[in-house]
């Protein structure tokens, strides 16, 4: 397996205030790691950092064999990287503009033919094609969230907290939707601090106070004793 995104003594934050301290951080082509930490952790900084909308302070990020820290965010995107926000959608434009806007580096034609995959793979979208994304429910919107993100047709999907605000039914609904797109090869860096989605994880990142303090198989987290207090809640 080779490489898909690794850091190398990344630091970054905004502004004068440092929050990320030297970050290593390796995933590799067609895995699904998880970024597991609490909030506050630093985890949407970090992946912000990685699509290029925070500048990092130091160090370096290698995409698909090519350092891209000095690249802008639409170069990242056009390489392949998509990003889907903790809001993940603009809520003033409805779901098909959300989603034209999610392809918006793409040709006419391949928008026409990803708008008909997505609302293939979401028919409770297709329905609905000109609501606003705002009156959706949380979980409907961060459906359409991940289906944006996907408009692109990425390589490389870093999702930030796709279960926050959602039932319990939600989170499984999405495990599913995360577990197809894994069949599909897509690597995937999900930031997450609900323990669930370690089941699709193929390794686990733990980020504390902006540094990583575990990067391995979740069985060999679940072997840390301070980890597996910490967020199992196992002693
Ligand atoms: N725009 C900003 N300006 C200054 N500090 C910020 C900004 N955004 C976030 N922070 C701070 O950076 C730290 C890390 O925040 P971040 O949002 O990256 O954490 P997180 O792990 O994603 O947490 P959460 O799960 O709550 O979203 C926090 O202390 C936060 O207050």
């Amino acid at each position: 397996m080779s490489q898909a995104l690794f850091t190398r003594g990344l630091s970054s934050g905004y502004g004068p205030l440092q929050i990320l301290w030297d970050i290593d951080f390796m995933a590799q082509r067609a895995e699904t790691l998880v970024l597991l930490g609490s909030n506050g952790a630093g985890k949407t900084t970090f992946l912000k950092t990685l699509v290029g909308l925070i500048r990092p302070m130091r160090g370096e990020i290698t995409c698909l064999d090519q350092r891209i820290e000095a690249w802008s965010t639409d170069r990242r995107i056009r390489s392949g990287m998509a990003y889907m926000s903790e809001l993940g959608v603009v809520p003033s434009l409805s779901i098909a503009e959300n989603l034209t806007l999610g392809s918006y580096f793409q040709t006419t034609a391949a928008r026409k033919a990803q708008l008909h995959e997505m609302y293939d793979r979401f028919p409770d979208l297709a329905a609905r094609k000109r609501t606003l994304a705002g009156s959706l429910s949380g979980g409907q919107r961060k459906m359409l969230g991940i289906a944006k993100a996907l408009m692109s047709k990425p390589s490389i999907l870093l999702l930030d907290e796709p279960s926050a605000g959602l039932s319990p039914l939600y989170v499984n609904q999405m495990i599913d939707l995360l577990r197809s797109l894994k069949q599909e090869a897509v690597t995937m860096i999900i930031a997450e601090q609900n323990t669930k989605f370690l089941e699709l994880a193929d390794r686990v990142s733990v980020l504390e106070s902006g540094r990583i303090s575990f990067q391995g198989a979740v069985d060999d987290l679940t072997q840390n004793d301070t980890l597996r207090q910490a967020y199992f809640g196992i002693h």
